[in-house]
């Protein structure tokens, strides 16, 4: 029988992964997409052919997986919701969270008792196939179901298990971030290109497909990237000064910064959310 996913949530990285699901043949007939916006529903059902619902209490939740997949901030309110329109259904999903900085306990107290969860980060790459994904699971999750969560993401590209849920704050840092990075990084040579006299479609298309060049050879060649890098660079020639000056400024402390700064705020948006949970459970518990 085919494993039937619903998205809670049908914004960007949900899009990615629907795309990745396709193109690796899962079919449209087996995805439900829940967002509140209309707009987001019909571009996905004309794109991918999948199911959509533009309201969690009117959706059909007769779903093996649920890929958590709206912001943080408005998570909590999302499971309620859902969670009062599964009373109906018989079977608990599988729960599948993407989202940054929510902790297992915190989407334990939402979920409920019945539906256990996989905490996952992919990244947007995953619309082409080639995302990659960090994935948590708690001893109490049998193989088979993480067997199941596995075989979702791989369609996305390729997949991490870590041992510790922290490690997650880690990846987010990493490569659920990651590909912001690396376009920020085309857009200040596209920006630099341009301001030394190129074209700036002839600067874009050189940055891109040299972006393009660089991590095919990283993946390809064998070579890690320092080595990598040192054949690029002649001794006394035009590379060895673009690294200095990069080397000068201290690159490697802006990115360790850079990542850090990231993995802060995800424990930050724990913290915040840890406490939001803590207060709802002490609302009932007042009633
Ligand atoms: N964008 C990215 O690169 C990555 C995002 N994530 C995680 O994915 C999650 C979603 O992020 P994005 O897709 O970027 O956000 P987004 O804002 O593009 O998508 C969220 C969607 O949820 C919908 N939504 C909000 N409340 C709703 C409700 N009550 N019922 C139904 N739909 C509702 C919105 O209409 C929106 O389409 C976040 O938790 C984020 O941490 C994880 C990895 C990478
Ligand atoms: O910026 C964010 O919070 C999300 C998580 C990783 C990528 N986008």
């Amino acid at each position: 029988m085919s494993t039937r996913i619903a998205f809670l949530g049908g914004g960007n990285m949900a899009a990615s992964l629907v795309a990745g699901l396709r193109q690796a043949g899962w079919a449209g007939t087996d995805i439900l997409v829940v967002d509140r916006n209309p707009d987001k529903c019909d571009a996905l059902a004309a794109r991918h052919g999948v199911t959509t619902a533009t309201s969690i209490a009117e959706a059909d939740w007769r779903v093996d997986v649920v890929m958590l997949a709206v912001k943080p901030q408005v998570m909590a309110g999302a499971i309620a919701e859902m969670r009062t329109a599964l009373g109906r259904t018989s079977r608990a999903p599988l729960a599948i969270s993407i989202a940054a900085g929510i902790p297992l306990r915190v989407l334990a107290t939402w979920l409920g008792d019945d539906i256990e969860c996989i905490r996952t980060m992919p990244n947007t790459p995953s619309q082409l196939g080639v995302g990659a994904t960090g994935l948590y699971a708690p001893p109490s999750i049998s193989a088979d179901r993480r067997d199941l969560a596995d075989r979702i993401m791989a369609t996305a590209g390729i997949n991490v298990w870590v041992e510790q849920e922290a490690d997650i704050d880690t990846i987010i840092a990493t490569s659920g971030s990651g590909p912001a990075y690396y376009f920020a990084f085309m857009e200040a040579m596209i920006d630099a290109a341009t301001d030394m006299g190129l074209a700036r479609d002839s600067a874009r298309q050189l940055v891109l497909q040299t972006a393009l060049g660089a991590a095919r050879m990283a993946v390809e060649s064998g070579d890690d990237p320092a080595t990598l890098r040192e054949k690029v660079t002649s001794k006394g020639g035009t590379t060895a000064e673009a690294l200095a000056y990069f080397n000068n400024a201290d690159l490697a402390a802006t990115v360790a910064g850079a990542m850090q700064a990231a993995a802060d705020r995800a424990s930050v948006l724990a913290q915040e959310l840890a406490e939001q949970a803590a207060d709802t459970h002490n609302t009932n518990d007042d009633r």
